[in-house]
């Protein structure tokens, strides 16, 4: 594609260097914004940095082949340099152009919310695919369509990376493609250059405010989604109004744009008759043209809300009530959420992706109310991220759990020990408070502290009578751990796997002798 092309896309308006005749014939062969995956031929897009700045490796891709580079100042090169105010935006626009907006031939679904973005984008999917609609997925887990999956390292990838995927996508049949819009995604113009037809709103609670500094900021963020994204007539906002941010959200949004859903009045999909146990939830949902009794295999009220958007979105796609309660009624797991590890031993142990107070709360919520025994959670808080949610987390668990081990999570440049103070701070503080009736009281001496989370693990399931939960809470999925700048092979599935397997065999060795 020419530069001409592309440079009309980035913003016209914006100035360019004084080679009109050179970029007329220039030609474009792909779009990097980072230095090291430039190519001959492509066309590098500087982006400011949090710890670095884009311009400082311009010279880099210049050495690498770059036919020219978009930039926010004036630089001198023997490559066209067009400058624009805004690289974020030039680089989403740039590759929009570039890949043929690949958004408008597709039907974009974007989901976001601080919690259950991928629960409620992996069960839409599931009521699209039954339905025979040709889905593709860009999400936390991977990146997946028409059997194809691939490693996402970002919930919503960068622009270009994004624009790609979708392009491909599109070039393989895909119809519908469900994506997580991460506030990340928002707030750093990742989806800009997207055109959504339907937009998800599960819930707001604390998280990043590493990035987002506040939780105005963070709230800005999400809503921006709605307000400058999802913006193409007739496109419809699917909210969930138990949540008070999705209240604030539908009434700016208007009646016209939008469905609410939840228990609460004037929610359009809502549930009645519900109850919870062991197998799942029940009830009836009433959906916008008709209502019928289902069973969901997935646990507690936080799922049910999850199901209500994600019920809502297939029914605006086109998909029938009945096919939508099917659909329901055989998904039965997300990977790594409260993904429940097999034993004989009688003991409920589960992974879990909460690594936010709100998360961690509700899925301990949902245990105490399915699980006779008690509650044993294993969790630690993320290094180099939000630095509030720590004390909250900790304060979290002392109230809601039984015993605590408190480990490692991804501790990446922080000392483990530092990360672990701060959650024990809030362990204390919850001492001070009055016991709640949903749980026993916090004992004294009832957490311990083992950084080292695989022994972690061992020693809260080996702290496990018959009956009892082991909650392993906040890395999921995640098949790694990060420490320091290393990131190594880890998995709590497989730790807890091997763990109970060793203790199935203690018990087999026993009943032997
Ligand atoms: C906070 C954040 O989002 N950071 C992203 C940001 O990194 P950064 O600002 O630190 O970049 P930098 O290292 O300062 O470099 C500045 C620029 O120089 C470029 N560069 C850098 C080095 C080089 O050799 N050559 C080069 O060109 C970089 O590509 C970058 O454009 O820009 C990089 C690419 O442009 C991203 O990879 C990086 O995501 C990091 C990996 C990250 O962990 N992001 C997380 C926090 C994130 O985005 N999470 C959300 C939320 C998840 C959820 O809630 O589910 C997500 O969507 O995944
Ligand atoms: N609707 C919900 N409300 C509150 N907590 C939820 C909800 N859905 C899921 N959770 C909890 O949050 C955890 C993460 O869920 P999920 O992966 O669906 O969310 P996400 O928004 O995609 O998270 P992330 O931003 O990390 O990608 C789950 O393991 C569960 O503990
Ligand atoms: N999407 C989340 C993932 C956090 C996972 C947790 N295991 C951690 O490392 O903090 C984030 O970017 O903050
Ligand atoms: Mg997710």
């Amino acid at each position: 594609m020419k530069l001409s092309t592309l440079m009309a896309a980035v913003n016209a308006g914006q100035g360019a260097d004084d080679r009109q005749q050179e970029i007329q014939e220039v030609e474009i062969t792909g779009i990097q914004y980072r230095s090291d995956r430039v190519s001959p031929g492509d066309l590098f897009v500087a982006l400011p940095g949090q710890s670095r700045d884009g311009h400082d490796f311009v010279e880099d891709a210049a050495a690498r082949g770059a036919a020219a580079v978009v930039t926010r100042k004036s630089m001198n090169l023997n490559i066209p340099v067009l400058v624009v105010r805004d690289a974020r935006d030039a680089l989403a626009k740039a590759a929009a152009r570039f890949y043929d907006h690949p958004s408008e031939k597709l039907t974009l679904i974007g989901i976001t919310g601080t919690n259950g973005k991928t629960t409620t984008a992996m069960l839409l999917e599931h009521m699209l695919r039954r339905s025979g609609l040709p889905t593709g997925m860009i999400g936390t887990i991977n990146y997946h369509y028409e059997g194809k999956s691939f490693k996402s390292r970002l919930t919503t990838p960068e622009a270009s990376d994004l624009q790609h995927i979708l392009a491909n996508m599109a070039a393989a049949g895909v119809s519908h493609v469900i994506m997580e819009a991460s506030s990340h995604g928002v707030a750093l113009q990742r989806v800009a250059g997207c055109r959504f037809s339907l937009g998800i709103f599960t819930n707001l609670s604390q998280d990043h405010l590493d990035f987002h500094g506040n939780m105005e900021a963070y709230w800005e963020a999400k809503k921006a989604f709605f307000t400058r994204y999802l913006r193409e007539p007739g496109s419809v906002a699917v909210i969930n109004t138990d949540d008070k941010k999705g209240r604030e959200l539908a009434d700016i949004l208007g009646q016209k744009r939008c469905i609410r859903t939840g228990l609460g009045n004037g929610s359009r999909v809502y549930p009645s008759g519900l109850s919870f146990d062991q197998h799942g939830i029940y009830g009836r949902l009433h959906l916008q043209s008709a209502s019928f009794p289902f069973h969901s295999p997935l646990a507690g009220q936080f799922n049910l809300e999850n199901i209500l958007c994600a019920a809502a979105a297939a029914e605006v796609m086109g998909i029938a009530p009945r096919a939508i309660c099917e659909a329901i009624e055989t998904f039965s797991m997300v990977p790594g959420r409260l993904e429940r590890i097999p034993n004989t031993l009688d003991r409920h142990v589960f992974v879990d992706f909460s690594h936010t107070p709100a998360a961690l709360k509700n899925v301990l919520l949902t245990l105490r109310e399915i699980i006779p025994g008690r509650i044993i959670c294993v969790f630690g808080c993320g290094g180099d991220r939000d630095r509030g949610k720590r004390p909250q987390m900790g304060e979290i668990v002392a109230r809601y759990a039984d015993l605590a081990v408190v480990t490692s999570d991804n501790p990446r440049t922080e000392e483990p020990g530092d990360i672990i103070v701060d959650i024990v701070k809030g362990i204390h503080d919850a001492r001070q408070l009055p016991p709640l009736q949903v749980g026993p009281e916090f004992e004294q001496g009832s957490f311990t502290v083992e950084p080292d989370r695989k022994k972690a693990i061992r020693l809260g399931i080996r702290a496990s009578h018959p009956g009892d939960a082991v909650l392993i809470a906040g890395k999921g999925h995640e098949t790694y751990q990060i420490i320091g700048h290393q990131t190594l092979a880890f998995d709590d599935r497989l730790e807890a796997q091997q763990v109970l397997a060793w203790e199935m065999d203690d018990v087999a060795d026993t009943l032997d002798h």
